[in-house]
């Protein structure tokens, strides 16, 4: 186990139940990403705010009768299967995650499949925060490291911002630009509704020096970890 990560609380042997349970937290985050989109939209009047804001409360309260007090980690499930549930990008029960859906397109390639950026992520009018879209392209860049096998954190993360990004559909891509021990340079872009490269993206990930000697663990489906036959220089 890396430092971060825990076996999970709730180790689910039974495949369907597991996807059961998947998929009620998907469902609840789904319901209070709605609830934060109106938050920003709604124009109904103050007293019907105030009485939405106490029935949330009183829901809040429910869901804190069994809640962990720390964040959530990198839980694994019982068949050793990665669960970055809290992750504010891509985590299924994360309210705040667009979510982003990344795939590995190709040998060192991934890609944000087209997602839906609304109200609550507006910087400019009408366009997306900047702060936001580098949120977005941390991550769609950062999973390619974790694909060709060496997971590693930001060292740095480059963005031109080429012209504003609209609200609404927007995707992402990534590779590898070369690749050098432990660091895993890769370029990626972020792109509108049109298919328009809109933000250009070089990142630097480094796998830490504390977490090289796990990398022969495997650790499941957001890559496999296994250690590369030319291990890296501490090896
Ligand atoms: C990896 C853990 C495994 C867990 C499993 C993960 C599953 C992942 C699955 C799916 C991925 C999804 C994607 C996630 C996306 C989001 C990622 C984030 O948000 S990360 C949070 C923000 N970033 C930080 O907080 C980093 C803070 N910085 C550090 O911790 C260190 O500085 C670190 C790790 C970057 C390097 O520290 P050192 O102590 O391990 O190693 P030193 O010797 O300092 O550096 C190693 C090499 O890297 C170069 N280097 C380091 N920083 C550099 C920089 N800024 N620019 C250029 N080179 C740099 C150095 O010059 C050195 O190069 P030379 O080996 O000598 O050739």
């Amino acid at each position: 186990m890396t430092a971060g990560t825990y076996p999970s609380p709730e180790p689910v042997e039974d495949p369907e139940a597991l996807r059961a349970d998947e998929a009620a937290y998907r469902d609840l985050a789904d319901a209070v990403r709605e609830l934060l989109d109106l938050t920003v939209r709604t124009r109904v009047d103050q007293p019907e705010r105030a009485a939405v804001a106490t029935e949330v409360r009183a829901l809040s309260a429910r869901l804190s009768a069994r809640a962990q007090d720390g964040p959530l980690g990198l839980e694994t499930t019982s068949d050793g299967r990665l669960r970055d549930h809290g992750n504010p990008m891509v985590g299924m029960r994360n309210p705040v995650a667009p979510p982003l859906t990344v795939r590995q397109t190709g040998e060192g390639e991934a890609a944000a499949d087209p997602f839906v950026l609304g109200a609550a992520y507006e910087g400019p009018p009408g366009h997306v925060h900047g702060g936001i879209i580098a949120s977005v392209l941390d991550q769609v860049l950062g999973t390619v490291p974790a694909i060709v096998g060496r997971p590693g954190m930001t060292a740095y993360l480059n963005l031109t911002y080429r012209r504003p990004t609209p609200l609404g559909q927007v995707s992402g891509r990534a590779r590898v630009a070369g690749t050098d021990g432990w660091k895993t340079t890769v370029t990626g872009e972020l792109l509108d509704a049109d298919g328009q490269v809109t933000v250009e993206a070089e990142g630097l990930f480094v796998v830490p020096r504390w977490a090289r000697q796990y990398l022969g663990t495997p650790t499941g489906d957001a890559g496999d970890f296994e250690a590369p036959a030319e291990a890296g220089p501490d090896a």
